[in-house]
């Protein structure tokens, strides 16, 4: 199902964790800085609207979507979080650089995944246009990183029930 057909800010509390039990870190890329904010703020606002505490949500900033990898490792490593929400924005230029950075950052943070015993949630978006990106982070096709804090809290709760 594309993203045209699943609107990203849709969830229901009642099929929800509360979320007042977890610490969360969100690592934020400062790329395109206008849709990154969009969706961390998206992403805090409805953790807390799912009951986290605003002193139990730590939010770290990277250069770039490359970047994230190594801050999601080091924020779980420092802090004990329940989950970290990695937030970024890859938007395709000229060279295939994109494919580069969109392949290392999501290799990265699957690796994460594999290797860490903190859940990590891949809110980042790899789109060819900007139009695209605003569509994805508040625009017509909701917010990614709402969707992204609801992955969170149902990732920190698995096996907790
Ligand atoms: N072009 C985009 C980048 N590029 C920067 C890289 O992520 C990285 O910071 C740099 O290569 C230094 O290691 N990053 C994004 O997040 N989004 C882009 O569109
Ligand atoms: C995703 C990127 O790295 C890209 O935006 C950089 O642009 P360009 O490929 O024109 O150098």
């Amino acid at each position: 199902m594309a993203t045209s057909n699943k609107n990203l800010s849709v969830y229901d509390k009642t099929t929800i964790p509360n979320a007042n039990q977890f610490r969360f870190g969100i690592v934020v890329s400062e790329w395109n800085v206008e849709i990154t904010e969009s969706l961390a703020k998206a992403a805090h606002d409805t953790l807390i609207d799912c009951g986290a505490l605003p002193e139990s949500i730590i939010r770290w900033d990277v250069p770039g979507s490359f970047e994230l990898t190594f801050g999601c490792k080091k924020m779980i490593v420092q802090e004990e979080v329940d989950a970290v929400i990695a937030v970024g924005s890859v938007i395709r230029g000229e060279t295939s650089h994109f494919d580069f950075v969109c392949s290392a950052s999501a290799q990265g943070i699957k690796d994460l995944n594999v290797q860490m015993d903190t859940p990590v949630i891949f809110c980042v978006l790899t789109d060819d246009t900007l139009e695209q990106a605003r569509a994805r982070s508040g625009g017509k096709h909701g917010n990614k990183g709402t969707e992204a804090a609801i992955a969170a809290i149902k990732m920190a709760s698995l096996g907790k029930e």
